[in-house]
């Protein structure tokens, strides 16, 4: 079963194709059109996939975020995503190939309710971003940390905290205030710029971060491609295509 999903950014259409290759509807990415996910079918049989899923207002930079990890560049003038949008990027740790597959959602609610459901299933990994110029964003943590745990999430998979756009000074939401909010849920707090080219290392620290201790999580028995073990399984059986 193929389950299609179209993503649209700056007017393009992208597709991707799911494959659905055991009864449990845990979908494995075989293939994207994504110029920036050009690795093989080979490859994805060969490599260990993650995914990981980029949460919060809209607007705080998730696409910034994700396509300065995935591209390496700035993103001047995205436009709101629209459901999901898919970035990948492949990486070596200890000899292992890693792929990370960023979901980078929406972060307004009309374009992102169709696809809540797709978002958090048989995610390997959670990044929640706050914009730190901006004490509306952060106060919305919560409601997205909750979302998160209602759509079963189990507490093994590793969330992290994200403050971006600190090139602008950090004005509305200090780092202590912060810190307090990470420390009561015991993630890690990144402070960070997608947009400062002297940031990128530590942008692709917050990705490389998780992507260590996926790779290393004993307990997290990560489904992959040519396993059949699910992380969480549910029964549904569909095949649709939505944006
Ligand atoms: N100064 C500064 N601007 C940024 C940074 N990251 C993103 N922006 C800007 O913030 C705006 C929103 O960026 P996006 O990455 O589209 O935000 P988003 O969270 O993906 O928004 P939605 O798709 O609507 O959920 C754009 O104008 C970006 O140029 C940053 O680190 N610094």
């Amino acid at each position: 079963m193929v389950l299609r999903v179209l993503a649209i950014r700056n007017g393009n259409v992208r597709t991707m194709a799911l494959e659905n290759k055991n009864a449990d509807n845990d979908f494995t990415t075989i293939h994207s059109r994504d110029s920036l996910a050009n690795d093989s079918l080979q490859d994805s049989f060969q490599t260990r996939i993650f995914k990981i899923i980029v949460i919060g207002d809209s607007n705080v930079g998730k696409t910034c975020l994700s396509y300065r990890f995935c591209g390496g560049k700035f993103l001047k003038n995205p436009e709101a995503t629209i459901g999901v949008d898919f970035r990948e990027r492949t990486v070596q740790l200890d000899g292992e190939n890693i792929k990370l597959q960023i979901w980078d959602t929406a972060g307004q609610e009309r374009f992102r309710k169709s696809m809540v459901e797709h978002y958090y299933r048989n995610v390997h990994a959670v990044i929640f971003v706050y914009d730190v110029t901006n004490l509306a964003s952060f106060e919305s943590l919560p409601e997205w940390i909750e979302e998160c745990s209602h759509h079963a999430v189990p507490p093994v998979v590793p969330r992290i905290l994200v403050g971006n756009k600190c090139d602008l000074g950090r004005g509305e939401v200090p780092t202590s205030l912060a810190q307090r909010l990470a420390d009561s849920y015991n993630f890690p707090l990144f402070e960070t710029s997608a947009k400062d080219p002297a940031e990128k290392e530590h942008v692709d620290a917050i990705f490389l971060t998780l992507a260590y201790k996926l790779k290393n999580h004993k307990p997290l028995r990560l489904k992959q491609p040519s396993e059949g073990v699910a992380m969480n399984s549910d029964s549904e059986k569909e095949e649709s295509c939505f944006c």
